[in-house]
């Protein structure tokens, strides 16, 4: 990671506010050109409500500014017919230290996007990239916060892909389970704020976790900032941060707020056409971490 700038909490934040460091990051994201809700395979999507592709090209567009504007790089996949939910690009790859696990997902319509992706990660030099056996939806499930990559399962990854995770990456895996459908993956139940080594902190919504994971939570990140029910309904926590700057959705401002009083700053983008899939900022990213 490069750029690392030290940023102090605004005077008068709560004194559990810590010195933030954001650092410079890399996303692979793809334009939702033929995004459309035609099929239900979470409990957000409705195909019978009409959806605005052009209104989810703008919504995306303002979040990949976002990031630019922020000092990160945005590089891009190009989108597929036939495959309205691509632009969920973190379902489809989990990058750590260099090495790709690919995306084997559990629904039928989904299936085709994971061979565009892995095409992607070998035509831009990785040469480090496995295919899974079990199945896994990447970033959706899988959270890499430092130390551990956190993985959940309960409605999509199956808890195999948890120990094929850990072999293919060697980093050291702990799973979560998830019990709430609307929070089906991870992500829209957990979002990593720091992901450094010596300081890791996450946000989640302790009643998306069984009660064992839950306390495994609260074991890992006792310093955790947890999220109300309001501000999980809104996929306040599907959010992307570098480490100060969290990228959420317009609708979280309490979260934000109480990020801001953490030390972090918030910065919102309006997802309401992507929300629609049952989505938000962090499944339009995927972090390419080297
Ligand atoms: C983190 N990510 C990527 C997500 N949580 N993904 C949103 C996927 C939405 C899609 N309609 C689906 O149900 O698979």
């Amino acid at each position: 990671m490069s750029s690392a700038v030290e940023v102090r909490p605004a005077a008068g934040a709560s004194a559990l506010a810590a010195a933030r460091t954001p650092t410079t990051r890399r996303y692979l994201m793809c334009a939702p050109k033929f995004f459309t809700v035609e099929y239900a395979i979470n409990p957000w999507m409705d195909p019978s409500e009409p959806v605005s592709t052009e209104r989810a090209l703008e919504q995306w567009g303002e979040l990949k500014r976002t990031y630019e504007s922020l000092g990160h790089v945005v590089e891009e996949i190009e989108p597929q017919p036939g495959l309205p939910d691509m632009v969920f690009a973190a379902n489809s790859g989990t990058v750590v230290h260099g090495r790709v696990l690919g995306a084997r997902f559990r629904a039928a319509e989904r299936a085709g996007e994971a061979e565009f992706y892995r095409r992607w990660f070998l035509e831009h030099g990785y040469r480090d990239v496995v295919m899974p056996s079990n199945i896994n939806e990447a970033e959706g499930d899988f959270a890499w916060s430092g130390r551990v990559l956190l993985a959940g399962t309960g409605f999509r990854t199956d808890p195999g892909a948890h120990a094929e995770a850990q072999e293919i990456l060697g980093v050291p895996v702990v799973s979560l389970k998830l019990v709430d459908p609307r929070y089906y993956h991870l992500d829209t139940a957990l979002t990593v704020l720091d992901d450094s080594r010596d300081n890791p902190l996450v946000t989640y919504y302790p009643d998306a976790f069984s009660p064992g994971s839950q306390r495994v939570l609260e074991l890992l990140f006792p310093d955790a900032v947890l999220a109300t029910e309001a501000d999980a309904a809104c996929l306040g926590l599907n959010g992307v941060s570098d480490g100060y700057n969290v990228v959420l959705p317009t609708e979280a401002t309490a979260l934000g707020t109480a990020l801001e009083a953490r030390g972090f700053r918030a910065h919102y983008v309006d997802i309401s056409e992507l929300r629609k899939s049952g989505g938000g900022p962090k499944c339009c990213t995927m972090e390419l971490r080297a």
